[in-house]
Order: structure tokens, then C-alpha cells, then sequence
């Protein structure tokens, strides 16, 4: 799977974003290193505060069926500017590696490739834990 059809996958998932407040669609598709794909959209909740991104969605799909060897993960929101990870998103999504890849979109044709590293440096992460057990 390239990072283009990723990315095709995570504009055909924002289709399912639940925004009636924002009214701000998201969508998501991450890979796995097997080779799988998890696909998430933005899902809002009158209370504000619990709503969830479309890159948390697709990750805890993937997690939660056990998928925790994340390769790269798509996002796109609006197709005039790039929509990059929340602060939250930025720390689950280091919490599965450093070295995840973020393609980040208007498009298929146009997206920009970071590592995770990239938009949280310094980060906190599970090794840092590690060194006290
Ligand atoms: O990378 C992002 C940025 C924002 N949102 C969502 C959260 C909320 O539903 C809407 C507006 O913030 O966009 C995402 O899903 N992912
Ligand atoms: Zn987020």
C-alpha cells in the first residue's frame, strides 16, 4: 500500500465523520507493519470535551484488535490546508513509536510526510516509564 492509496483511504473515511458542531470532517487510515489497514473519522458529542479525532479513532480500532505495529498513518480534513494532529493525537501516536509516518493531506495528489518524531520532539514516551520498572 503506497502513501497515496493511504491516503484515498483516510478521504473515503472522512465520509463517516460525525460533525455537527464543527461541522469540520476528518479522516483517517493507518497501516499496519502486517500490512492491515484501520480507517477513523472525527466523532463529535454535545459535550465538546469528549469528542474524538479521526487519527484516535483509527488507532484505537487498530489497538483494540490488536494491531499495535503501526507503520504510517493518513490524515486529511480540509482539502484547502493541512490538517495536522491535535497535541493529544501527537502523544497517542508516539505512544506505538517514534518512527510512525504521518501523511498529511489536502489530497491524493498533495500531502506533506513527517515522522512523528518530526511534530513531537522531546516527546514523552512508554521507554521513559520503562527506566523505573
Ligand atoms: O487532526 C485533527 C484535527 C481536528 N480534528 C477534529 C476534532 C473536531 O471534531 C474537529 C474540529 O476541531 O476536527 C481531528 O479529528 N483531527
Ligand atoms: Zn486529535
Amino acid at each position: 500500500m503506497t502513501e497515496k492509496e493511504l491516503m484515498k483511504k483516510a478521504i473515503e473515511a472522512r465520509e463517516k465523520a460525525y460533525v455537527p458542531y464543527s461541522k469540520f470532517p476528518v479522516g483517517a487510515a493507518l497501516l499496519t507493519k502486517s500490512g492491515k489497514v484501520h480507517t477513523g473519522c472525527n466523532i463529535e458529542c454535545a459535550s465538546y470535551g469528549a469528542t474524538n479525532c479521526a487519527e484516535r479513532t483509527a488507532i484505537f480500532k487498530s489497538v483494540s484488535e490488536g494491531d499495535l505495529d503501526i507503520d504510517m498513518i493518513a490524515v486529511v480534513g480540509d482539502e484547502n490546508a493541512y490538517t495536522y494532529p491535535c497535541g493529544i493525537c501527537r502523544q497517542v501516536i508516539v505512544e506505538y513509536g517514534k518512527n510512525i509516518k504521518l501523511i498529511i493531506g489536502k489530497s491524493e495528489e498533495e500531502y506533506k510526510v513527517y515522522t512523528i518524531e518530526n511534530l513531537l520532539p522531546h516527546s514523552f514516551t512508554p521507554d521513559d516509564l520503562e527506566k523505573n520498572n
